[in-house]
Order: C-alpha cells, then sequence, then structure tokens
C-alpha cells in the first residue's frame, strides 16, 4: 500500500486550579480584565486535553506512532506535572506565565514536540470547560 498520513490522537484529562492575573495591572484593572477568574483564592477547571499527532503510517507496524508510547509522554511531560496542581503557584511553567488556555496549550505543545521525531505534526485542542476550547497551532 502507498505511505498514507493518518492523524491519531489521545485523549487525557486533568485538573488543576488558576487564577488569570497581571501583576503590572492594578486589582482593578486585573479585575475588569479577568473578572471571576482573577479570584485571589484561585479557582479550578477540569481539563480535557486532545493530543494529535499526523504522520506516515509505517508499513512494517501500521502505526503513525505507538499511542502507548503518546500517552507515556503525555503522562510523563502534562499530567504528572499539572494534575491535581495549582498552576500558578506549584508550577515553573506558570509562575511568571498567565495560565490562560492559550498559554497551556502552547506549554503543552512546546513540552511534547520537543520529543516527537520532527516527521510528526503535532497539535494540541484543550478544553478549559465544556463550551471553552483552544487549538494549537493554527
Ligand atoms: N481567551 C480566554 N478567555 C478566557 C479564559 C482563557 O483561558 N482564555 N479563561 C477564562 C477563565 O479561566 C474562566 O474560569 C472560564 O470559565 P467560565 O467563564 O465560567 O466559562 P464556562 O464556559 O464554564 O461558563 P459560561 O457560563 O459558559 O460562561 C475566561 N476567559
Ligand atoms: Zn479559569
Amino acid at each position: 500500500m502507498d505511505k498514507k498520513r493518518v492523524a491519531v490522537f489521545r485523549k487525557e484529562h486533568f485538573n488543576a486550579a488558576h487564577r488569570l492575573h497581571n501583576p503590572a495591572w492594578s486589582d482593578e484593572e486585573n479585575q475588569r480584565v479577568f473578572g471571576k477568574c482573577n479570584n485571589p483564592s484561585f479557582h479550578g477547571h477540569n481539563y480535557e486535553l486532545f493530543v494529535q499527532v499526523t504522520g506516515e503510517v509505517d508499513p512494517v507496524t501500521g502505526y503513525v506512532m505507538d499511542m502507548k508510547v503518546l500517552s507515556d509522554l503525555i503522562k510523563n511531560r502534562v499530567t504528572d506535572r499539572f494534575d491535581h496542581k495549582n498552576l500558578n503557584l506549584d508550577t515553573e511553567e506558570f509562575r511568571t506565565l498567565n495560565p490562560t488556555a492559550e498559554h497551556i496549550a502552547i506549554v503543552i505543545y512546546d513540552s511534547l514536540r520537543s520529543q516527537l521525531d520532527a516527521s510528526l505534526d503535532l497539535k494540541i485542542r484543550l478544553y478549559e470547560t465544556e463550551r471553552n476550547f483552544v487549538e494549537y497551532p493554527v
């Protein structure tokens, strides 16, 4: 069979607390821009993460990549680091970076991208709530 490109997906889940805040702004400005998401006591989300890896199907294995390997990678690079954590306080990545869904998706992409073969394309879709989600890259 000719080599075909296929996308494989792995769905994972983590829950984490965060606060959207810009330390360069006044409390009033933070409240105006981020509203309830600026709550100083933080708030939590059940994040649903979809990792899409696209590439050619290997004629020997029939795999684009082993999804067990992908699953272990996401566990090591994402869920072990973020699950049941306060993103602002407990993670290096978001100590100075506002933990918006956009920034979380970019951080996850960069972390996984560095571990994947250059021949594979990667896309992240991250649901922060049932109705709010982001994709990177676009
Ligand atoms: N562009 C972005 N906008 C917002 C983000 C974000 O990361 N990127 N994040 C938030 C807050 O984290 C907020 O907690 C989101 O929750 P909420 O507004 O309650 O959203 P829901 O979908 O659960 O609720 P609705 O009732 O549908 O509004 C805000 N914006
Ligand atoms: Zn939030």
